[in-house]
């Protein structure tokens, strides 16, 4: 007889009976409209976890939908901020090339669709809206709608996940136009903000996940010739010095893209047993020659990493929430050609996008904010570092070119 090399488990042994786990039916393929996993909320149900929030709305910046639309919409977005002609018209056949689309909106209306689908799943039937800063819907008319279909308190969630005028602050004077506009037409209406999300764990655990794909995706197994290129929004220099806390040391945007940066390697490195090496850049650079913005921009820094002998990147676009222009275009387009200039191998990270994860965290940070408005004592998540303040404080992230009056802060 021969001896086994494992005992046949028995199961009269031990623990006596294993339950068996066996496979649940299949969930249909859409429960939001079918309706099948998803009972309708009762009345008492209904928002009670968002309460006192009437409606959700998701705000971003915006783009084009047509060629009629790109000059309008680029002169809104650079109205008094001087921005070269020359600027405008090269931004303007980027979008051209696409038809004059920017794949902002549909993004930012799948996000809209899988916060909801989010919600409904938690027993939330709160209706989540869409307002933009700079194309249709416009944030006053969302507004106005949910007003008149008698909202009284509103939550918004914005597309932008760090601290700066451009991403944070200038939301907040988005929002506080709006309600001024409709102040004017007599109608009143309270809007609060989830607060910036950059270093909320499912941003940066979602991002550190699609960055080790992407390293164990690319098919280069040696550490020194690799490299992790992440890249974010340059802003003017001057905007990244007065970001953050005004009581604080400033640079608040590039902090957090580089403490973000190191912990995503981090993992990255643990989970795949590597030893990764990379860097914070930057794309997407307007505004006059002489003014510095932040550096280095992600062309020359894929031109000196070729020169080194590194022969593939991993390009990681974390200051952004979705593959919009500044990605299709400013990463896929012209960094990859540069790429290809140099000989390096290039692949570019996803964007968290409708990642359910990412998504969940969205929703947690809908409760956390509703909770906190009914007065509820909420214990704050931060990774890497310390959570943003729900409401922010007073003189943050200046606009320095004029004051303008901003909603969801202490001033
Ligand atoms: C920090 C930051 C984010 C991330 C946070 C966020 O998401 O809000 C962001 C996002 C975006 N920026 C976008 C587009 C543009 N940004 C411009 C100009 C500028 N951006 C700035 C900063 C940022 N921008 C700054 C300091 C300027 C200079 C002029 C000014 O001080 O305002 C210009 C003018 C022309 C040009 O120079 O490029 C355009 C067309 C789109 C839409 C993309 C699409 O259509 O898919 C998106 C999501
Ligand atoms: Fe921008």
């Amino acid at each position: 007889m021969s001896s086994p090399i494992a005992e046949p488990p028995d199961a009269t042994k031990g623990g006596g009976e294993v339950p068996e786990v066996t496979q649940r039916p299949q969930a249909p393929a859409d429960p939001v409209t079918e309706g099948a996993l998803d009972p309708e909320p009762t009345e008492d149900e209904a928002g009670l976890a968002v309460r006192p929030y009437d409606a959700i709305v998701v705000l971003s910046f915006g783009g084009p939908e047509s060629r009629d639309e790109v000059m309008p919409f680029l002169r809104r977005v650079t109205a008094g901020r001087g921005v070269p002609d020359e600027r405008l018209e090269s931004v303007a056949e980027h979008y051209y090339a696409r038809g004059g689309k920017s794949p902002i909106n549909d993004q930012t209306r799948a996000l809209q669709q899988a916060l909801h689908a989010e919600l409904r799943r938690r027993g939330i039937a709160t209706p989540v809206l869409l307002g933009n800063r700079n194309s249709e819907p416009f944030l006053v008319d969302t507004l106005r709608e949910a007003q008149e279909a008698g909202a009284q308190q509103v939550l918004v969630v914005t597309t932008s996940a760090y601290s700066s005028y451009s991403s944070c602050r200038q939301y907040r004077e988005d929002i506080a136009a709006a309600l001024i506009e409709l102040a004017d037409e007599g109608r009143s209406l309270a809007v609060d903000k989830i607060r910036q999300y950059a270093t909320h764990p499912s941003f940066t655990r979602v991002n550190a996940r699609l960055v080790t794909e992407a390293v164990r995706g690319c098919g280069q197994p040696d550490d020194d010739k690799l490299r992790v290129v992440f890249v974010t929004h340059s802003i003017p220099e001057a905007m990244d010095d007065t970001s953050g806390p005004g009581d604080g040391e400033g640079n608040l945007y590039e902090h957090q893209h580089d403490e973000i940066a190191h912990v995503i390697l981090d993992e990255a490195g643990i989970t795949l047993d590597r030893n990764l090496s990379g860097a914070l850049v930057y794309c997407s650079r307007s505004g006059s020659p002489g003014q510095p913005w932040l550096e280095p921009d992600v062309n020359d820094h894929l031109r000196s990493l070729a020169a080194q002998g590194i022969t593939d990147v991993v390009v990681a676009p974390i200051g952004f929430v979705s593959d919009h222009m500044e990605v299709v275009h400013d990463l896929d387009t012209e960094a990859a050609e540069t790429a290809a200039e140099v000989g390096l191998r290039m692949t570019r990270v996803p964007t968290v996008g409708t990642d359910p994860e990412f998504v969940m965290g969205l929703a947690d940070l809908v409760e956390e904010r509703a909770a906190q408005a009914r007065g509820e004592q909420v214990d704050l998540v931060g990774w890497p570092g310390a959570p943003m303040p729900p409401i922010c404080a007073a003189g943050c992230c200046p606009n320095l070119r004029a004051y303008k009056p901003a909603a969801c802060g202490m001033d």
